[in-house]
């Protein structure tokens, strides 16, 4: 019996190939186009006006330097078609990549902290939400992220209030400034978005160190980890991962842009996929890192020449640790199974 070469993957292969998209800020998909249109539209002066000026502000030293420029951009979303064009986009774009389920992050203490009202925001990407199976194939998910370098009685005060207009979240997540802001700061959200029966997941070891990650899942109690690349750090915290098969959502061109990686070639995914951890591919806030989770796949391909198999492990991974239904991810997965059938 001979044994077939493995075909190359090409751009097309990987655009097919089913996947979930499990890590991405909504307000991080605001494209420079949209932000001006949308500035336009409610007569808001940026103060970059222009898209070259905007778009030279799109280098990041580290983590804070692009949370800057992603929240002073976030001033453009004002009414609730605002919100709706921006998801619309997103999933416009997220469909060219092959996404076929995603969990959809927004930062309310973000808009409410602006004069927002969260109805806005909520009904906002809601109303985009609502139509994407239909128009776009897309299965979705809301989560709620809170704001770690705020207090937990302003996360916990926005969480009460979703709850109580009874917004369409699946879950809460943790994000922005990492170092300085642990787990151990929301323990009261995190046993109140259980309670409610939410699914929890959070931002760590993105900047901040393996110790974080470990406590996000003792303190916390989250199903998923955002990130979770500095964890390589602590061989018995990647023993534990493993032998948990905790689900962590690796943003490969965003650790490269904000400097938590020296370059693509030193990223640690090959050696996380080696040691057996659940990691899949995410693109994290696509407009400001250089791509969607296609152009993440395609780039990952190009710098380390992977097979079928391993772009086929990345995407069941992403399948199996979605919040989907078990009938929406048994179809996922038979999609990948003749994906596999056609590409590997
Ligand atoms: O990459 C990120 N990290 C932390 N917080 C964030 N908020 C939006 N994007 C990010
Ligand atoms: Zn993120």
């Amino acid at each position: 019996m001979t044994t077939a070469a493995p075909k190359n993957i090409d751009s097309a292969a990987l655009t097919a190939l089913p996947k979930a998209e499990l890590h991405l800020h909504i307000e991080g998909t605001l494209e420079p186009e949209l932000i001006l249109a949308l500035a336009a539209r409610n007569g808001i002066t940026l103060p970059f006006p222009t898209l070259e000026t905007l778009r030279e502000q799109y280098e990041f030293s580290d983590l804070q330097s692009f949370l800057n420029l992603y929240y002073a951009n976030m001033a453009v979303l004002i009414s609730e078609a605002d919100f709706a064009d921006m998801t619309r986009a997103y999933l416009a774009r997220a469909k060219e990549s092959g996404v076929r389920h995603v969990e959809i992050m927004f930062d309310p203490q973000a808009h409410v902290a602006r004069g927002v009202e969260l109805s806005t925001a909520v009904n906002g990407i809601a109303a985009a939400l609502a139509s994407s199976e239909a128009e776009f194939g897309i299965s979705t998910g809301l989560i709620a992220a809170f704001l770690r370098d705020e207090s937990e009685e302003s996360a916990l005060a926005v969480l009460e209030a979703l709850l109580h207009m009874r917004a369409p979240i699946m879950g809460i997540g943790l994000d922005s400034a990492e170092v300085g802001n642990p787990p151990s700061k929301f323990v009261r959200l995190y046993q109140r978005a259980k309670e409610a029966g939410l699914h929890l997941v959070a931002h760590a070891g993105e900047e901040g160190p393996p110790s974080y990650v470990e406590d996000a899942l003792d303190l916390l109690g989250v199903e998923r980890i955002d990130h979770g690349i500095r964890a390589v750090e602590d061989k018995f915290l990647i023993k534990r991962l493993v032998t948990e098969q905790v689900p962590l959502t690796v943003c490969p061109l965003s650790n490269v842009r904000l400097r938590a990686v020296d370059t693509l070639a030193a990223h640690p995914l090959p050696q996380m996929i080696e040691a057996g951890l659940n990691v899949c591919v995410s693109s994290d806030d696509p407009a400001y890192f250089g791509g969607y989770v296609g152009a993440n796949f395609a780039a990952l391909v190009a710098e380390f020449a992977w097979d079928a198999a391993t772009v086929e492990t990345l995407a069941r991974n992403s399948i199996r640790s979605s919040f989907a239904s078990a009938e929406r991810k048994s179809e996922l997965l038979a999609d990948l199974a003749a994906w596999s059938d056609t590409h590997g």
